[in-house]
């Protein structure tokens, strides 16, 4: 498989600190990432790196199989490295229409132009406001026009950093399925920072996570929903706590003690830990279970969130119901595998 970027081992220091240190990361042609992270982690950075408007210090920046960067010896500007880029700040041409602004970035031996940057226009939807120019359109319009933009370079690879963060819900939606779409018609490989679960779900076959300037897990959604490395990933990836649970040791396994009952967790037992856990994790239990106490009932979007007290723990637990329950006694199970505990450095346990 044709790789579109390969990074190895990058690293970078601004303003006396290391901002980026041994980053690995491997995309095959015509994938999606996402890169997640914190705010400060090293997101923008990275893209930068990858763009050409910032080099590394150490490692390797490879696109299509090219070395772009080689920390030092080899260094490929950005205008050089066949890239469409989407930045917050990458501004049309105000004087320019809409349609201008795309049939210039189309390669010049591109036959019948204005056909072919109306075509880009139609497929993210602005076709009808191919004449104006940028000023006379909303925030979304000027965003699909920069996407058409980017895509009529005819890029092997797109950089975007968080395009859909200021549009309103139902642009954002709409734009990323157009996004997709074009991505997949096109076979353009991406990299889109965002802080968004949603992009992950949405757009990405790969996410890469990074945390305090190192990638702390790459993966499929999926696997990454499956198994978080972290809180912050468990907590992208949709699920709920980090409360503070004892943890005993059990034949070498973590063993939970919850309201008198013990859950054995595969893996060796932190001294303390925090327990996430996804939406489904935990619910009422006919019979059996731990003993708990209902202490809220809120209707939450077609289904009921019941917060359950339980003896031993300092914050209560939280989950769905289908119909709401009364407040007060109730003995509840939890699914083993949709819960994670960490450790309180972070790391995964086991
Ligand atoms: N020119 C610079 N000089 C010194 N430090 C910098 C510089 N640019 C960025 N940093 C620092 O590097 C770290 C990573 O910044 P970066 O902008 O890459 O993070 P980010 O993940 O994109 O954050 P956000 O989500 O808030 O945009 C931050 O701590 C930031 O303060």
């Amino acid at each position: 498989m044709r790789r579109s970027l390969r990074i190895l081992g990058a690293s970078r220091r601004l303003g006396g600190r290391v901002v980026l240190r041994g980053i690995d990361l491997a995309l095959n042609d015509g994938d999606f990432l996402v890169l997640a992270g914190e705010s400060g982690s090293g997101k923008t950075t990275m893209l930068r790196m990858i763009a050409g408007l910032d080099r590394a210090d150490a490692g390797i920046v490879e696109i299509n199989g090219t070395v772009m960067d080689d920390a030092g010896r080899v260094f490929i500007p950005a205008e050089r490295r066949g890239l469409g880029m989407v930045f917050q700040d990458f501004a049309l041409w105000p004087h320019l229409s809409c349609l201008e602004n795309v049939a210039l970035a189309l390669p010049p031996v591109t036959p019948k132009r204005n056909e072919a940057a109306m075509a880009l226009l139609d497929r993210l939807g602005v076709a009808a406001v191919a004449r104006r120019r940028p000023a006379q359109l909303s925030g979304g319009q000027q965003q699909r026009v920069g996407i058409a933009r980017a895509l009529a370079t005819r890029p092997s690879l797109l950089l975007l950093d968080e395009p859909l963060s200021s549009l309103d819900l139902e642009t954002r939606e709409r734009l990323r399925e157009e996004l997709r779409e074009s991505l997949r018609a096109t076979g353009v490989s991406a990299v889109l920072v965002s802080h968004d679960p949603e992009d992950c779900w949405k757009l990405a076959d790969q996410v890469a996570v990074l945390e305090n300037g190192a990638i702390r897990q790459q993966g499929t959604p999926q696997a990454l929903w499956e198994a978080p490395a972290s809180p912050y990933i468990a907590r992208f990836t949709g699920a709920h706590g980090g409360i503070p649970v004892p943890v005993m040791a059990r034949c070498g396994q973590a063993a939970l003690v919850l309201g008198g009952e013990v859950i054995v967790l595969p893996g060796a037992p932190p001294e303390k830990a925090r327990l996430f856990w996804r939406d489904d994790a935990i619910c009422p239990a006919g019979e059996g279970g731990i003993a708990a106490e209902v202490v809220s009932v809120n209707f939450e979007a077609g289904r009921f969130r019941v917060r359950w007290r339980v003896p031993g723990l300092a914050q209560p637990l939280s989950g769905y119901a289908a119909a709401p329950v009364p407040l007060g006694a109730q003995r509840i199970s939890i699914d083993p595998a949709k819960i994670f505990l960490f450790d309180v450095s972070g790391d995964h346990c086991p």
